[in-house]
């Protein structure tokens, strides 16, 4: 720790459109696989904490789900619990894609953050994809919109300009505690970026064709053969019987891929040999079914 200014700790919120890049961001600033990428929108329906620590100052970065007009149960869920962590926070990230500019989710975004008090930074995420001409009058349209306080083009894929965010974070946090160890990268239990690691290889294999509705719930999890392996067990849920068969794919072959290639991640995860058995389940409208949500880990009290 650096004597000479006391250490600085908080809480920052990202929020943004669907696919603007918040779990690449997360990602490249933790350098390790946490937040579930695709290029599917609305994969990440949880809350993530990814902690950055250095010498002087300790961020918690907070994934919030895609703060969007809500259409349906899950949707109202999610802006709820978004809406709240705005509030709490002590910065919120608003990011966006260079590429696609002002949009209608931009606006309904703009209105929420009117309704809080904490102090935004704005993040042009991707800005590889453009070229640099385009920039200011992307920074000079959004400035019209809200007072930002940083705006901080960045590219999360390639890494550009995150360390000058990181700095920019740093100054504007509070005077606090270092909350977790300096090697916590997340809070979040295994349980569930085991089931997301399957989720994000069921979106991946199966592209187009299941919807983001699916779900990954864990069953068992437990060592076995003598502390030499881990057991996971887990069911994939789908709303129709048509997804059913997409999933489990001809003589099982799809979802024996999706096993192979989550294994994979999930070995490296735990460090350790595992086995993994997959189950893949209908259970139709699951995401209007309030009661169920619990369920699959959505827990409005924990908010
Ligand atoms: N070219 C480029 N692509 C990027 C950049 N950042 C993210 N992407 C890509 O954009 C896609 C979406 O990225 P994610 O990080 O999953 O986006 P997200 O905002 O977390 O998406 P949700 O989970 O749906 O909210 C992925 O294919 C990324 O590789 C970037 O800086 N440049």
């Amino acid at each position: 720790m650096n004597n000479n200014q006391s250490y600085k700790s908080g809480f920052v919120s990202i929020i943004g459109r669907p696919n603007v890049g918040k779990s690449t961001f997360i990602n490249r600033v933790i350098g390790q696989k946490i937040a579930i990428m695709s290029d599917k929108p609305q994969t990440t329906r949880n809350k993530i904490q990814g902690v950055y620590t250095t010498n002087n100052s300790q961020t918690i970065f907070i994934d919030t789900p895609g703060i969007h007009k809500p259409k349906h149960k899950l949707g109202d869920f999610m802006m709820k619990v978004a809406q709240n962590t705005l509030k709490e926070v002590d910065l919120i990230l608003f990011m966006i894609n260079a590429e696609e500019g002002y949009g209608r989710g931009d606006e309904f975004i703009i209105e929420r953050l009117n309704e809080t008090k904490t102090p935004v930074f704005l993040i042009i995420n991707k800005i590889d994809q453009i070229h640099p001409d385009q920039l200011l009058p992307l920074i000079e349209q959004y400035k019209e919109l809200y007072p930002f306080k940083e705006i901080i083009p960045i590219s999360a894929l390639q890494g550009n300009n995150i360390d000058t965010l990181l700095q920019q974070i740093e100054m504007l946090l509070p005077e606090g505690p270092q909350y977790y160890p300096e090697d916590q990268v997340t809070d979040h239990p295994e349980r569930f970026i085991i089931t997301e690691l399957i989720r994000e290889k069921v979106l991946h294999l199966t592209r187009e064709e299941i919807p983001h509705s699916v779900a990954v719930v864990m069953d068992t999890l437990e060592r076995r053969e003598n502390n030499q392996a881990i057991f996971v067990g887990a069911t994939i849920i789908v709303e129709r019987d048509s997804q059913k068969g997409i999933v489990i794919g001809k003589q099982g072959s799809m979802l024996k891929e999706v096993g192979k290639r989550a294994r994979v991640d999930i070995e490296a995860l735990l460090g350790s040999k595992v086995f993994l058995e997959l189950w893949v389940k209908v259970q139709k409208d699951w995401r209007n079914k309030a009661s169920q949500l619990r369920d699959y880990g959505f827990r409005d009290d924990e908010y």
